[in-house]
């Protein structure tokens, strides 16, 4: 779920429109008042990560890999058509509507190979004096500024980072949504990621950046425990209020893990039949814990609500 709640806000950095509920919908299956596009993008963005992590267990956090992960998360959403998986061979640029009049222009396309060739080397360079998570920080300014994609090359960056810190064993899985506090403060982060190289101001960016990585861990600490307590107290209220404990206790087990779902795809996660699950549903609802979420009789869809509440803040509804 965390994994999810990042792609949405990194997502939403650049004019992106789904929110949380919008992506857990289109999961389901669910109908979206969103436009499909937005939602495949960060759809994609959850692929990626997961891709990525599990790729790691063959290949290292490698030029491949980021060419591999690239096109996963281009593929057919915003920039789809701008070469999915290829380092560009074309001059791009930041701000402005030319290279002459805009705010960064990144490195000739024929110095982008050896810019990556180092950066790439500084990954995976022993550097004992330099301790993970500034490191990390050094990694996110230096492939923002070779800018070595022609676009995706911020929710890359962004992604590069999670799994930096999860390569090196500082985080045990993708546990960081770190696009919040970037989101929060884009003009912050641009500025910053830009004052770099104007005037060398590492220290400045790396104070924000491990500023931002304190912040979000505080919040996701306090997130799990509201999200355990919710759990803790559903549970109890489950086993002291309602009917067929045993099977209302499954549905809610299966949506911890899918806050919306429909009595169908219910039943084949559980192995519950549709009438036990519809019966198990009824119950949740009259317990307020969960809620049908279309108005509708048929295709109807339910959402744990109070979950879904927790877990948006910050992300959209
Ligand atoms: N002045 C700058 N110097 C270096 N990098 C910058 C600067 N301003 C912004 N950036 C980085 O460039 C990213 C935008 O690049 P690009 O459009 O290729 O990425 P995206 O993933 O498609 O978009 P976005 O990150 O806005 O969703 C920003 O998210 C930020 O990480």
């Amino acid at each position: 779920m965390y994994v999810r709640k990042e792609a949405v806000l990194s997502s939403q950095i650049e004019g992106t429109q789904s929110t949380l509920s919008d992506l857990l919908r289109f999961e389901t299956e669910a109908i979206s008042g969103e436009p499909v596009d937005d939602i495949r993008e960060v759809s994609n963005y959850v692929d990626t990560m997961m891709f990525g992590l599990e790729r790691m267990r063959q290949l290292p956090l490698s030029l491949r890999l980021v060419r591999e992960m690239h096109q996963r998360l281009l593929d057919s959403g915003r920039g789809g058509t701008k070469s999915p998986g290829e380092f560009r061979t074309s001059q791009n640029w930041i701000g402005g509507t030319r290279p002459g009049n805009a705010m960064f222009v990144p490195p000739p396309p024929n110095e982008v190979m050896t810019c990556l060739g180092d950066w790439e080397r500084f990954i995976h360079e022993d550097t004992p004096g330099i301790p993970p998570l500034i490191k990390a920080g050094l990694i996110h300014v230096q492939f923002e500024t070779i800018h070595p994609f022609l676009d995706g090359n911020g929710r890359l960056g962004r992604l590069l980072t999670t799994l930096f810190l999860c390569a090196t064993g500082v985080l045990r899985q993708p546990l960081l949504y770190i696009s919040l506090y970037f989101k929060s403060r884009r003009a912050d982060y641009y500025r910053l990621l830009q004052e770099v190289r104007e005037y060398g101001t590492w220290e400045t960016w790396l104070e924000f950046f491990l500023e931002g990585v304190a912040e979000t861990a505080d919040q996701a600490f306090e997130t799990a425990n509201r999200i355990a307590r919710l759990f803790d107290d559903d549970r109890e209220r489950i086993v002291r209020e309602s009917e067929r404990t045993g099977s209302v206790l499954q549905i809610h087990e299966v949506m911890r893990t899918s806050p919306y779902l429909t009595a169908a795809s219910a039943a084949k996660r559980s192995g519950l039949t549709v009438p036990t699950v519809n019966a198990a549903l009824d119950q949740l609802q009259k317990l307020g814990i969960v809620e049908e979420a279309t108005g509708r009789r048929r295709g109807r869809v339910f959402v744990y609500r109070a979950y879904m509440d927790i877990l948006s803040d910050g992300a959209g509804s």
